[in-house]
């Protein structure tokens, strides 16, 4: 049962997927950290594998950039293919002076300057949050594996140039710990189709500090996020 844009049939797809922007993640990981990883998508190039990591079968897929599509195919592996469990794997701008490159932070909610929420026609303001059992369990793997992570709020925009600054330094002043473009979509879609969802973030980018890592970097650095994000996926059934 395939849909615009995913050629997958059933079951090709596990309980549990990855989910990075950037496919060339997507092939970085299924290469490097699972066994037997075959591909199941290539529509548009937003490539698919499904493989195994320590026995436990799991697949990794790409969102794409922005809140769109995000929306788009975190809604296909949830409602088309039964998935349970979406893990983004991204990377991230920082506001806070006490974060740099390279660190990881879980987004345990996730603001929004974009419109996405109005599709659910609520009568307030939604928060967007991840899945508490997610969000503990990858504390107690990033203990475990000796990593220092940051759990907080995160802000999802749809612009990723600020045309002014003065819209991070209110984000910054809410004790917003960083950017990405993302996660609000998945965890407003988790949470509209009962299903779970966690974003961790590599942060490739200091909006403050005018530092950032090269494409390389943004591609293939982020190698503690993605072991972790592996073994909380691990513990899923
Ligand atoms: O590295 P990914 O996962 O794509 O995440 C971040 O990078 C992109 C912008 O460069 C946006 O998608 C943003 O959310
Ligand atoms: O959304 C993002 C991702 C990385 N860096 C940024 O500044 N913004």
């Amino acid at each position: 049962m395939a849909t615009p844009h995913n050629n997958a049939r059933m079951g090709d797809i596990a309980k549990t997927v990855l989910m990075p922007g950037d496919p060339l993640r997507v092939e970085y990981i299924a290469k490097n950290y699972m066994e037997d990883a075959v591909c199941f998508n290539k529509v548009r190039g937003m490539l698919g594998y499904t493989g195994t990591y320590k026995g436990r079968k799991i697949s990794v897929m790409g969102s794409g950039m922005g809140m769109p599509s995000m929306g788009i195919y975190s809604y296909e592996l949830y409602k088309m293919y039964d998935v349970d469990n979406i893990i983004r794997v991204g990377s991230a701008g920082a506001f806070k002076d006490d974060i740099n490159l390279k660190d990881i932070v879980i987004a345990q909610a996730a603001c929004t300057d974009s419109n996405y929420m109005s599709q659910f026609k609520l009568p307030g303001t939604f928060a967007p949050v991840g899945d508490y059992n997610l969000i503990s369990t990858a504390a107690g793997k990033a203990e475990d594996l000796g990593l220092n992570v940051r759990v907080g709020n995160i802000l999802s925009t749809d612009s990723f140039y600020t045309y002014d600054p003065l819209d991070n330094d209110a984000w910054k002043r809410m004790g917003v710990l960083c950017v990405d473009m993302e996660a609000a979509a998945l965890y407003a879609n988790a949470a509209a189709l009962s299903k779970k969802a966690l974003c961790m973030l590599t942060i490739s980018d200091h909006l403050y500090k005018s530092e950032k890592l090269d494409a390389g970097e943004r591609q293939e650095g982020f190698n503690d996020m993605i072991k972790l994000a592996l073994e909380v996926a691990w513990t899923q059934k």
